[in-house]
């Protein structure tokens, strides 16, 4: 594309030498430029793109974008704007063709929910005979198609690449998991959304957002889009969440068309007569009867969720009700590891201590005897959810072993430290022991189960690599855990 098509009508401060260039990609990183493209240069919270501009350059990037004035040189073309993570959204939407304008896009948003529900939505869409395509934690998908992820939410170019891609390939859905960094950092700035789902807030990433305000706020943003003006067809949706003390705000200050759903109030979509088993869950909403295999009350809200959105693209209920009552469960999500041992393995991806209260207040439904729990906190992210989380693991096991979950660049004792407040407010020193290896820990688990306990192996979910110090290693939760019950007599 001619760099004066790409930049025609957008707001530039400067530029310099950009007649005449016919561009060949658009890049971000340093690293990935090619012969031919436009390097934009962001600033950071790491380091800062302008300095990578010579990098760009010798890998043949073109001409650069940047904001940073003093960056302009008579050594290479560039242009000057305002804000290049903003340009570098906006461009990429443009470069690639505004793919989202082809499909309905779905966006779920919320601290906990949006991979399950995610998985929820896909499957009834793909029941109707529609191509989707799934963008989330997990992974990406292309009907049948497996693309392996870096992040939930990916960067904006990339993203609006994946959109065209999905669009080749003749997809008419796509449903995608909006995390509040990809909000806060302009990753969807120009994905049309026609449906916005919000699950719930609870604290996570104050690291990043400081105040449950600000992460509040951030997902809002995903609702704001919704009401811009649209080149579709579909009529455009906001589905939230009631019970959800955030819901209820977002509720109120959302002024487009929207769908509630709770379990506790009056609503759209209200869950009643709920039934918790180890099995399931069954439920009534709007006098049809749900019989699901997931389990927990968490997982009413999920199906919900999808449930609303679902009607909202005029699905039947009935025919929604039957597609989400055949899934027999999300990788990583409350997921049973089958055994002859006596007792039950759960792995589950709560990193939270929301997550944590309701995956163990779920197994205690259903517990004939003990409840133990093998955990631990990720490194480099929210210190003040560790002590919560040790305290929700706490109140509601019999046993815990805290262990470690993904360092990053963090000593992991230190965040075992930093948990241990949590647990000690609730349980005596025997309840409890720490082992640093989450290998060894899940074996110690494994030894001290009896009959009739639930082994909870928390964080990690579908993961399959433990990251240190930037460094993955290979790491399987679910395939250590299986390994352990082989040879368990
Ligand atoms: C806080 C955050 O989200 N940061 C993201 C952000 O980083 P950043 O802008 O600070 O980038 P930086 O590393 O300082 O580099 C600045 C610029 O220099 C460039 N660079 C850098 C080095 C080089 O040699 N050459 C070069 O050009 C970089 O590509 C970048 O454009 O933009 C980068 C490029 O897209 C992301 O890799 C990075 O994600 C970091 C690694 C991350 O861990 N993010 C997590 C917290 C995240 O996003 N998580 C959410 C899920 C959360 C949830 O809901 O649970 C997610 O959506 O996955
Ligand atoms: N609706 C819900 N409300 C609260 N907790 C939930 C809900 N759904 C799932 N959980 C818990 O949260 C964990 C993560 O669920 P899921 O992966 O669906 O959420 P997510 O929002 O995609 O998380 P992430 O932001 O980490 O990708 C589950 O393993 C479970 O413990
Ligand atoms: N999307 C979440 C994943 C956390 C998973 C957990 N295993 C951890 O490493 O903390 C995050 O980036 O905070
Ligand atoms: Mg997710």
């Amino acid at each position: 594309m001619q760099i004066e098509k790409l930049m025609y009508d957008y707001n530039i401060l400067d530029s310099h030498n950009i007649d005449d260039i016919d561009l060949k990609g658009i890049q971000y990183d340093s690293r990935s430029i090619k012969e031919g493209d436009l390097f934009i240069a962001i600033k950071g919270f790491k380091v800062n793109g302008h300095h990578y501009i010579n990098d760009a350059l010798k890998n043949g990037a073109s001409i650069v974008l940047i904001e940073d004035k003093n960056y302009c040189s008579h050594d290479y073309p560039w242009i000057l704007v305002s804000d290049s993570r903003a340009a570098l959204a906006d461009l990429s939407a443009k470069y690639f063709g505004y793919p989202s304008r082809n499909f309905t896009l779905i966006g779920i948003t919320g601290t906990n929910g949006k991979t399950t529900t995610s998985n929820l939505i896909a499957k009834i869409l793909e029941e109707q005979g529609e191509k989707v395509g799934l963008i989330g934690t997990i992974h990406n998908r292309i009907g049948s198609e497996i693309l392996p992820v870096e992040r939930t939410t990916p960067e904006s170019r990339d993203l609006q690449e994946l959109f065209a891609q999905m669009v080749q390939k003749d997809v008419t859905y796509v449903i995608m998991e909006v995390s509040s960094h990809a909000l806060d950092l302009m990753r969807v700035r120009g994905s049309e959304f026609d449906i916005a789902v919000f699950t719930n807030l609870t604290q996570d990433h104050l690291d990043y957002h400081e105040t449950m305000e600000n992460y509040f706020n951030a997902k809002s943003k995903l609702f704001f889009e919704l009401t811009n003006e649209s080149s579709k067809k579909q009529k455009k949706y906001a589905i939230i969440n009631k019970d959800d003390e955030w819901g209820k705000l977002l509720l109120q200050k959302y002024r487009g068309n929207k769908i509630s759903y709770s379990i506790e109030e009056d609503t759209d979509f209200k869950a009643e007569e709920i039934k918790i088993s180890a099995k399931g869950v069954e439920y009534n909403v709007n006098k049809t009867k749900v019989n699901l295999k997931l389990t927990g009350k968490f997982n009413v809200y999920n199906s919900l969720a999808a449930l609303a959105v679902a009607s909202s693209i005029n699905i039947p209920l009935k025919k929604a009700i039957k597609t989400i009552e055949e899934i027999n469960g999300v990788a990583g999500r409350f997921q049973v590891i089958n055994n002859s041992c006596g007792f039950s393995v759960i792995i589950d991806y709560a990193h939270t201590a929301d997550s944590l209260v309701n995956i163990l207040t779920t197994a205690k439904e259903f517990v004939q005897n003990k409840i133990i729990t093998v955990f631990g906190c990720g490194g480099d992210r929210d210190k003040s959810k560790r002590p919560k989380m040790g305290e929700a693991a706490a109140k509601y096991s019999d046993y815990c072993i805290v262990t470690s979950d993904n360092p990053r660049t963090e000593n992991p004792e230190a965040i075992i430290k930093d948990i241990l407040p949590g647990i000690q407010k609730e349980i005596s020193n025997e309840q409890y022991e720490i082992i640093i290896n989450r290998k060894d820990a899940i074996k110690k688990a494994v030894e001290v189960a009896h009959e009739g306990d639930i082994i909870i192996i928390a964080g990690k979910g579908h993961e399959t690599y433990q990251e240190i110090n930037g460094k993955k290693y290979p790491f399987d939760d679910k395939e250590i855990v299986e390994e352990l019950l082989m040879l368990h007599k």
